[in-house]
């Protein structure tokens, strides 16, 4: 097999194995008495010895020997960068796995840096990541080196107001930037005193709240027979913070929501005209403040825990830091439950939230180039203890649960995120750059059979398993582009190996994509390939990630589980199959014996060169030795294919597994796509539908104010004609006036003559006063008088017979007709009057005046008759007119 460091250079991930210490004394004491006749377990895995110019002199290599069963399996020998043994120390994995380095890539070159454990549950993943209640975890002890590297060139968001707004504003995941003040405060219910930490090494407090729910009866499974509820809780060596988060609550199913009584309020992002007016320093420091405070309703707080764990110690660990630059470290957590991933420091406000939203990983429009996970809460730390008060936190809203396997099983893959974001020292505000610094706890692969699992428990070990096996498909795709089986001997041991790197092939796809643990595992571990990238002017070149993975393995645990991992996680790995004595080498070495001794299958003699077989045959030795060996080779060979054949069979198996698994995958795609179709479809129609409601509304508006515009026209048509009419009626009017005026004149014109004419008369009656002309007069006077009187009776009986009808129309045709027409009251009135007026100059009696109207008959007939022809011709319209004038 290769040398390790050869794999180190050129895998996405160097892979280190530690292999978990048995439980203590005490355990494995309870254990027994409560399970009287299950056998000790069997260690079933050796360490080989370290090569010695290899790895600092550590070993290397594990070899796996199957358990004494019925069923004949091949030993299996697998290479890590390093295998760190059961008394290993959490120091040593952090000193030992190069993680400082991977900080210091973080630091210094902008590199991101992934730590992850992958194993089968309960053989310490989160152990090694978290620690315990007296022991830091590899998560704590970057940290701790983090912040001590960065000293005083860490801002503090309580210290520096435009810190937050101006995270926010150049951070490209649309995340929600808060102080750790604010958060701390909003979820435990005082100021955090992230200055004066406690120091006390004592245990963090078990929450009296919370209680213990295991989902199975915890009886012990045959496989992992020291994982018993509360054995290992008992202990505190072996305690893990998962401990203190496993009672933290009645976790609620995502997709189900069921009960909590969290009431922990949303943030409600400031809007980027805020955060505008705050880098102008437009907003004061209290609304600053409130800006990023949860303005929330306060849930019912947590209680703190009592202490942290400070060991081991990294106080002598110092990076070097450029002296020229400031940092913000930003603190996010989230897990991947059922193929989702949801925000940890998001933790529902109410009843009514408990409906976790889950989040999307996906290039955002500030990182085109780079999948980020959108929409998360990020936590600006300005120390230690309040990064690690936010990881607690965060751990305790992660799903865990009692399973036969571990009674503090992880349900779910946790990410721990530390964003460096780094700086220039009075530079422009906004132009961050920054490294991250992910540490992975993956869920643990368990057997439902070992696990007892039921229900959903049962369902998030398939998702869980089926995640895992992704992954493994990609590390083995990462380290073993092809499988390039090939057989060679290997000490006395008929082997093959199970690695192809000798052999130049082309690399093949590392296929991350296949579920969302993958692809937040691998999508940084290449070069960017997005053209877009290349045009975008904000992005910043990002080196790809360099990644650990720690692999944990309980050497007297699960065989089958356990092999499974390493044999997908192990850089590479050797088969081998352990020479049995068979019956034809048996027979071959019974030739050998001494003359005289019985053999098996031969005669009791041979004679030098030949031997005689039991039916007399006498045949050369060496043709026998010949064909016993060849029979030897052949059985060795049918054992190494039949070895092959199980393999590839469990392939098979394994393929048809995951086709089928790909097949539901694809069917739940489909489905989702379909619904997500169906719902878009609907919203696309509603939306056509009230545009085409809008655009009817308006074209009928339109309609309405055409009619309108119509009717309005059509009026105003109508007033015009009105008005034309009017005009016309007033050029008559006027018309009237002038001849009336005119008229008028011409009547007291006449009246004046006629008065003159009657004064001549009168005259001419007081001169010529005598009896005889008197008489003479009177008798021609009586007689016209007579004459008129009779013609006055027939003008009376005429207008008597006549309806009563109203005056003459005027006629404007003919002025005589209009003067005669238009004036038979005023004549008569005219008469009247001037009677009137001589009778009063004269006081003659009315008959007087009377009796000179008489002598214009002609006039009078003609006025009558013409009036009556006016009459006739006189229409409605006309007369109503008429009317109005007089
Ligand atoms: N190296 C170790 N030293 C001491 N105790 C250990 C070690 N590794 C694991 N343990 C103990 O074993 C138990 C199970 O470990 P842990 O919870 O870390 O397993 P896990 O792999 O994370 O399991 P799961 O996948 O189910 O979450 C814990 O009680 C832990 O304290």
């Amino acid at each position: 097999m290769e040398s390790p460091s050869k794999y180190s250079s050129t895998s996405l991930f160097q892979v280190y194995l530690r292999l978990r210490p048995p439980p203590s004394p005490l355990v494995q004491l309870t254990h027994q008495s409560l399970y009287p006749t299950l056998p000790p377990p069997e260690r079933y895995l050796t360490v080989e010895d370290p090569v010695p110019e290899v790895q600092d002199g550590m070993p290397t290599d594990i070899t796996l020997h199957p358990p004494s069963d019925s069923r004949k399996r091949a030993v299996e020998r697998f290479t890590f960068t390093k295998v760190f043994e059961e008394q290993t120390e959490q120091i040593d994995i952090f000193k030992g796995t190069g993680i400082v380095p991977l900080i210091e890539g973080v630091l210094g070159e902008s590199r991101d840096g992934l730590v992850a454990t992958l194993g089968v549950t309960g053989s310490g993943k989160s152990h090694t990541i978290l620690g315990s209640k007296t022991q830091r975890g590899l998560t704590q002890l970057s940290l701790d080196v983090l912040f001590r590297s960065l000293d005083r060139k860490v801002l503090h968001p309580s210290e520096i107001s435009s810190l937050l707004p101006s995270l926010t504003s150049a951070d490209p995941s649309e995340a929600q930037i808060l102080g750790a003040n604010a958060f701390l405060e909003s979820i435990y219910g005082d100021a955090f005193q992230s200055h004066n930490p406690s120091r006390a090494q004592t245990p963090m407090t078990v929450r009296d709240t919370f209680q213990i729910r295991p989902q199975v009866p915890l009886s012990k499974g045959p496989q992992d027979q020291w994982s018993i509820l509360g054995l290992e809780r008992a202990l505190p060596r072996y305690s893990s913070p998962k401990t203190v988060r496993l009672v933290a609550r009645d976790s609620p199913d995502p997709i189900s929501g069921s009960s909590q009584d969290f009431n922990l309020p949303r943030l409600d992002r400031p809007t980027r005209r805020r955060e505008k007016r705050l880098l102008r320093g437009q907003v004061s420091n209290k609304s600053q403040d409130n800006l990023h405070t949860p303005c929330m309703p306060k849930r019912k707080p947590l209680q703190r825990p009592s202490a942290l764990p400070q060991f081991p110690d990294v106080s002598n660990l110092s990076l070097p830091v450029d002296s020229r630059s400031e940092f913000a470290i930003v603190v996010s957590m989230y897990e991947v439950y059922n193929d989702r991933i949801f925000d940890l420091l998001s933790i529902p406000s109410n009843q009514k939230d408990l409906r976790r939203r889950h989040l999307l990983f996906k290039p955002t429009e500030a990182s085109p180039d780079r999948k980020v996970v959108a929409g998360l809460r990020k936590i600006v730390c300005g120390t230690y203890e309040e990064a690690l008060m936010v990881l607690e936190t965060g751990l305790v809203e992660r799903r865990v649960a009692g399973t036969g396997s571990n009674s503090v099983s992880s349900r779910s893959h946790g990410f721990f995120c530390v964003e460096v974001k780094r700086r220039p020292r009075g530079g422009m505000a906004n132009s961050w750059t920054s490294a991250n610094m992910t540490i992975v706890d993956l869920a643990g692969s368990e057997r439902a059979r070992n696990a007892k699992t039921a229900g959903a428990t049962l369902a998030e070990a398939g998702k869980i398993n089926e995640s895992l096996m992704y992954l493994g498909q990609c590390l083995q795709m990462q380290s073993d582009n092809h499988d390039n089986t090939k057989v060679s001997p290997h000490d006395g041991m008929k082997s093959f190996s199970t690695t192809d790197r000798d052999a130049p092939s082309k690399p093949s796809l590392v296929p991350f994509r296949q579920c969302k643990l993958t692809e937040l595992l691998f999508s940084n571990s290449f070069p960017s390939s997005n053209s877009q990238a290349k045009h975008h002017s904000t992005h910043h070149h990002r080196n790809p990630q360099k990644a650990i993975m720690i692999v944990t393995a309980d050497p007297l645990g699960d065989f089958n589980a356990t092999s499974q991992i390493l044999r997908y996680s192990a850089l590479a790995r050797e088969v081998t199959v352990p020479r049995i004595p068979s019956v034809s080498s048996t027979i071959l070495a019974g030739s050998r014996v001494p003359s005289g001794s019985e053999r098996p299958g031969s005669s009791s003699s041979s004679n030098n060169n030949t031997t005689t077989l039991n039916n007399g045959e006498v045949i050369d030795s060496s043709v026998v030795e010949m064909a016993f060996s060849e029979l030897a080779r052949l059985n060795e060979e049918v054992e190494i294919l039949s070895l092959r054949l199980n393999e590839e069979s469990t392939r098979r198996s394994d393929a048809e597994e995951n086709w089928q698994r790909a097949e539901s995958k694809a069917e739940t795609i489909e489905t989702e796509v379909r619904e997500e179709m169906w719902a878009e479809m609907e919203v696309r129609l509603e939306e056509e539908r009230r545009r085409w409601k809008a655009s009817w509304s308006e074209e009928a508006d339109r309609q309405d104010e055409h009619v309108d515009r119509k009717l309005e026209i059509l009026t105003k048509g109508m007033t015009d004609f009105a008005i034309y009419e009017d005009d016309r009626a007033v050029a008559a009017q006027q018309n009237w006036q002038q001849h009336s005026a005119a008229y008028a004149g011409e009547l007291e014109e006449e009246n004046r003559s006629l008065r003159a004419k009657l004064e001549g008369l009168e005259r001419e009656v007081a001169c010529a006063a005598s009896p005889s002309k008197t008489s003479k007069q009177q008798g021609s006077n009586g007689e016209t008088h007579n004459n008129d009187n009779d013609e006055d009776k027939e003008n009376s009986s005429n207008e008597k017979k006549k309806p009563a009808k109203p005056p003459a129309p005027l006629n404007l045709d003919s002025s005589r007709d209009v003067l005669v027409g238009a004036t038979p009251f005023k004549l008569n009135g005219m008469s009247l009057s001037s009677a009137a007026a001589a009778a009063s100059e004269d006081t003659d009696p009315p008959e007087k005046s009377e009796k000179v109207l008489p002598k214009t008959p002609g006039t009078v007939r003609k006025m009558r008759k013409l009036t009556a022809r006016k009459w006739d011709l006189m229409d409605e319209s006309e007369l109503e007119a008429y009317e109005n004038f007089s």
